[in-house]
């Protein structure tokens, strides 16, 4: 696969009016063809896979908060990068799932073609497939390089998404005391 998609490199870049066989565009191809690949591996991957059966018994039912997971994605409209932070909670039935998994869930569905409204549904309702949880919420913040490198070119603007399930939805207490932890 990298070959063939190593291939299509080179016809962008003689397209694009570059000659592909110069000394520093040599490796190019092949070299972009890899992160390509690196960055729509989560094709590759299942939910099953990755997380691997840590999911543990507890009786804790109070809310669980991870913040500040790095993320990065490629706009499906334009293939640009899109970057950003995603805050995950959720409020357990009976089991929680391990801490990793959870930067390991938005790393797979952010390493596919995006946008972000949809990326922060599936991270949403992944959490809560995995876990069963009374209640999951996913907030992602994000700067999307389509808009500032090209386009509209707006530097400061940053697009804020956010999926609220089960108790995060009919609790507006619960859904306060979420946003008041990720601010
Ligand atoms: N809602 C949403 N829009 C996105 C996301 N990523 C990129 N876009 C937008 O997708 C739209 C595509 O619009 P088009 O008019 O088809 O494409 P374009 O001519 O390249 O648009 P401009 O970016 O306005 O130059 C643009 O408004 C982008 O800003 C995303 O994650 N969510
Ligand atoms: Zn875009």
């Amino acid at each position: 696969m990298t070959d063939d998609i190593a291939q299509h490199y080179r016809q962008i870049i003689t397209a694009l009016g570059e000659n592909p066989d110069r000394e520093g565009l040599r490796d190019t191809p092949k070299r972009a063809a890899k992160a390509m690949q690196f960055l729509n591996a989560g094709y590759q991957q299942s939910l099953e896979e990755i997380v691997n059966g840590a999911i543990f018994e507890s009786q804790t039912d109070e809310m669980v908060l991870v913040k500040n997971i790095e993320l990065y994605s490629m706009c499906e409209h334009h293939l640009l990068p899109f970057i950003g932070k995603c805050h995950i909670a959720y409020l357990p039935d009976g089991k929680v799932l391990g801490l990793s998994k959870f930067a390991r869930i938005v790393d797979m569905y952010a390493r596919r073609m995006q946008i972000q409204e949809n990326l922060t549904r599936e991270i949403a309702d992944a959490v809560q497939q995995v876990t069963g949880a009374k209640g999951v919420a996913v907030v992602i913040e994000a700067r999307h390089l389509c808009m500032m490198m090209r386009g509209v070119e707006k530097q400061n603007s940053s697009m804020t998404s956010s999926v609220m399930l089960g108790g995060f939805r009919e609790n507006p207490a619960t859904r306060q005391e979420f946003l008041t932890l990720i601010n």
